[in-house]
């Protein structure tokens, strides 16, 4: 395996809607383990990007490549080599812990041998076993975060994207929902990961912020700390957020 084998390569990736560029060129590379952060205001352009890379939606221009897949014409195939999970899509709510594991087992093609070792390992590392057969929906949502990511990456995909999968949620939470991030990585799993959350922000390896469409800065948080003279990467953010024109 190469030391640093590129899983996502961006160059110059757009999408218009009409005369209006919610994401203009971006250019920019991911490598395999990494933790990406993928920042900016609200109506910056990162679901619109998150949705070109995963293959959902075509670009208008520019290129790009998930896990060595051509995001024109191999979109079946990046989307069996990664995972996903938002807010908005979930687990089935009125299905039991078990189920959901065992159903989308089933979707990501795993034989019934391979989801009953997962279906274990995922039980026993969440502290989920007596809770198994009770249903999702009565789960507390940091447990349903927890569990939903753990789905998302059932398959071991080459990358997992996260779009603000935290939500809601308090700090603490927070930090657990990121060492399940962290081990993740350790086996290689790449994570892109969305977030307004800026503990979060500091658990990257790298950050992105878009700004308008752009892809402004890409850096370690240390590094971006440094450049803009601030000590916390709120303030980072503030600093180039500020400039926006377009958000809430
Ligand atoms: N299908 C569409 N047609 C027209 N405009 C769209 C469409 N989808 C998104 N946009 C616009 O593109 C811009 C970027 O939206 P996008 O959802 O990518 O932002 P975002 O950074 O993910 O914001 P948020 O943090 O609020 O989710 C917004 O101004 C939005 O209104």
């Amino acid at each position: 395996m190469a030391a640093d084998e590129k899983v996502i390569v961006a160059d110059k990736l757009t999408k218009r809607f009409g005369d209006f560029i919610a994401t203009n060129e971006i250019t920019f590379e991911v490598s395999k383990g990494e933790i990406f952060g993928f920042l900016g205001a609200n109506g910056a352009g990162k679901t619109t990007a998150m949705r070109m890379l995963c293959g959902l939606s075509a670009p208008t221009s520019g290129n790009a490549q998930i896990a060595g897949y051509d995001i024109y014409s191999q979109t079946e195939l990046i989307k069996k080599n990664i995972g996903y999970m938002s807010q908005k899509f979930s687990l089935y709510e009125n299905l039991t812990i078990l189920e959901n594991i065992e159903f989308f087992g089933g979707i990501y093609g795993l034989t019934d041998q391979q989801i009953k070792v997962k279906t274990e390992e995922l039980v026993n590392r969440l502290g989920l076993k007596s809770e198994a057969k009770k249903l999702v929906g009565s789960l507390p949502l940091g447990w349903k975060q927890k569990l939903s990511f753990s789905v998302a990456v059932l398959h071991e995909p080459k990358i997992v994207f996260l779009d603000e999968p935290t939500g809601g949620v308090d700090p603490v939470t927070r930090r657990q929902f990121w060492d399940l991030i962290y081990e993740a990585a350790d086996r290689g799993i790449t994570i892109f990961v969305t977030t307004h959350y800026m503990d979060e922000a500091e658990y990257c390896n790298r950050i992105s912020i878009m700004v308008d469409g752009r892809l402004e800065v890409l850096d370690t948080p240390a590094n971006l700390k440094r450049s803009f003279g601030v000590g916390t990467m709120d303030e980072v953010f503030y600093q180039l957020a500020r400039s926006a024109k377009r958000g809430d």
